[in-house]
């Protein structure tokens, strides 16, 4: 740490803050863990008061504004957030270590977000309905839910918070927003975006601490009427039962174990690089990333030689430099919890084909990197199939044919996303039906989200609500049925 480290604050009723504790921590870079990003809050429950406090003096005057009026202000942060899209992309390169095209790419995600719900201010939010009297007026409208409490992951620090917060706003909900401590840095700048829109003071809150404390008072403050989580399944339920047990509404998505099945007749060129991609874009670190890759046996061998060519070929490095394809992992947690996934999957007898080493030597020492793994003789029920690693490791299984593929694709907890690559109309229809999971793709990659389609998992990967386009609407409002006669 030097004396010119930055340090950021939180941002509560409109303006910069120091926790009231004084605690700090560090944001660190997962590509060299001898460099601090940024020196950040560790706040305590009295911060996260003084936000809900002043969120819940804001939302009464921030919804009685118009719908256009709300957008306007969307419509000027995603302007800023665009003139500012390669300082933010370098924050999230060195706090979450993706690369850094990755990164602005991610950016420019969220700029289109924003002007999408700044559209949203414009449109119907209501039916009119025929009444049983003739002389009725029967329709409905939408009210705000009141405050949302937003708990953001560090995979996507910019894109996810703000598909949570632009609906939120949009549809005039008020906001206290809790970003994962690993990417605080990136989300001040995020934050500063709105600041320097004019965002009326209290409208969005941001509180930097730890998950224990600032999301768990997230979950249980009697002010927060409805909370916005993405991140893992254990944390998810313990957020959605303390919501449920004082009764405020509640929207989880969580993790994944994504299949992409390969039919005997599929373009195999075409699949080897959905699947590095879907596998192995971010170091493996999306919700959507493919994890079990399903062969048909005909084509087994072929697949296998051609993806491992391909990814002996994938640059491991820092995310800044031009040449890399993939970064470290996010932080050493991470890290720790894939090399020991690659040592159960040695352990429960699948054969390691390539990488999942830790380099030690030269520039990678010191940053948190794996190099990327493939496992071969795969089967389903060990660890490596089941359990979401949420790193650059991609599983091979050999199937007999089409039917049982589809079976093996579903046989997991998790049900987000799944793809499929083969020229058959058949299989495409026979997958699109019988695919247990919340978002399936044809011919495409299983990462990979459009922010105008609805979003969400079945089985243990969601609440069972969607993000994102129009479909955001039912969780940041109430519908109010009115009836009025004269
Ligand atoms: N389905 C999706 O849309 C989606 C998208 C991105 C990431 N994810 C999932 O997120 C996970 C990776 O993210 P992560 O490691 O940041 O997840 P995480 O669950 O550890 O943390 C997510 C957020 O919850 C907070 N948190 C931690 N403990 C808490 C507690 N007790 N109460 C309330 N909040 C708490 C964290 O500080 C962070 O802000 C993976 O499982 C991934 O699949 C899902
Ligand atoms: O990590 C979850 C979000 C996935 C996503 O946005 C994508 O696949 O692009």
């Amino acid at each position: 740490m030097t004396n010119s480290t930055p340090v950021y604050r939180n941002y509560i009723n409109g303006e910069w803050r120091d926790s009231e504790n004084g605690k700090t921590q560090h944001s660190i870079n997962p590509a060299n863990k001898n460099e601090i990003v940024g020196i950040i809050p560790d706040s305590s429950k009295q911060d996260l008061e003084d936000a809900v406090a002043a969120a819940k003096a804001a939302k009464l005057a921030w919804r009685k504004l118009a719908g256009v009026q709300r957008g306007n202000f969307l419509f000027k942060v995603a302007d800023i957030m665009e003139s500012r899209t390669n300082e933010i992309g370098e924050a999230m390169t060195m706090e979450m270590g993706k690369t850094l095209p990755e990164a602005k790419g991610e950016t420019a995600r969220g700029v289109a977000i924003l002007r999408y719900y700044a559209g949203e201010g414009m449109r119907k939010i209501g039916d009119v309905i025929p009444s049983s009297d003739a002389d009725a007026f029967l329709y409905t409208t939408r009210s705000p839910i009141g405050t949302v409490g937003v708990i953001s992951p560090w995979n996507f620090p910019v894109a996810i918070p703000i598909w949570k917060i632009a609906p939120a706003l949009i549809y005039g909900n008020s906001v206290v927003w809790k970003p994962a401590t690993e990417t605080a840095v990136t989300a001040a700048k995020v934050m500063q975006c709105f600041h320097d829109a004019g965002l009326p003071s209290g409208v969005l809150n941001m509180i930097v601490g730890s998950g224990s404390v600032i999301g768990q008072g997230i979950a249980e403050h009697a002010d927060i009427n409805g909370i916005t989580f993405t991140g893992s399944n254990a944390v998810g339920k313990a957020v959605g039962q303390a919501a449920l047990a004082r009764g405020a509404k509640y929207q989880l998505e969580m993790g994944g174990k994504n299949p992409i099945i390969i039919a005997a007749d599929a373009d195999l060129d075409l699949a080897v690089e959905a699947t590095i991609s879907g596998g192995l874009r971010s170091t493996g670190q999306k919700c959507t990333a493919t994890s079990r890759v399903i062969v048909e046996k005909d084509v087994y061998e072929e697949f296998k030689s051609k993806l491992l060519g391909k990814v002996a070929e994938l640059k491991v490095g820092n995310g800044l430099d031009s040449g890399t394809w993939l970064g470290p992992c996010a932080n050493e947690k991470q890290m720790d919890t894939v090399l020991s996934y690659i040592n159960k999957g040695v352990e429960e007898g699948a054969v390691l084909l390539h990488g999942g080493t830790r380099p030690a030597d030269g520039d990678l020492a010191d940053g948190f990197y794996v190099t990327p793994a493939i496992f071969d003789k795969v089967t389903s029920r060990m660890s490596i199939a089941q359990e979401e690693i949420f790193g650059p490791v991609l599983t091979l299984i050999e199937v007999n044919d089409m039917q049982e593929a589809i079976e093996l694709a579903n046989d997991t907890d998790y049900g987000l996303s799944a793809s499929i690559y083969t020229r058959n109309i058949g299989n495409a229809m026979l997958f699109v039906q019988e695919m247990e999971a919340g978002l399936v793709r044809v011919n495409a990659e299983t990462a990979g989200v459009e922010l105008q389609a609805p979003f969400g998992g079945m089985k243990q990967s969601s609440s069972h609500s969607r993000e994102q386009g129009q479909a955001a609407i039912e969780f940041y409002t109430s519908i109010k049925t009115v009836f009025i006669k004269p």
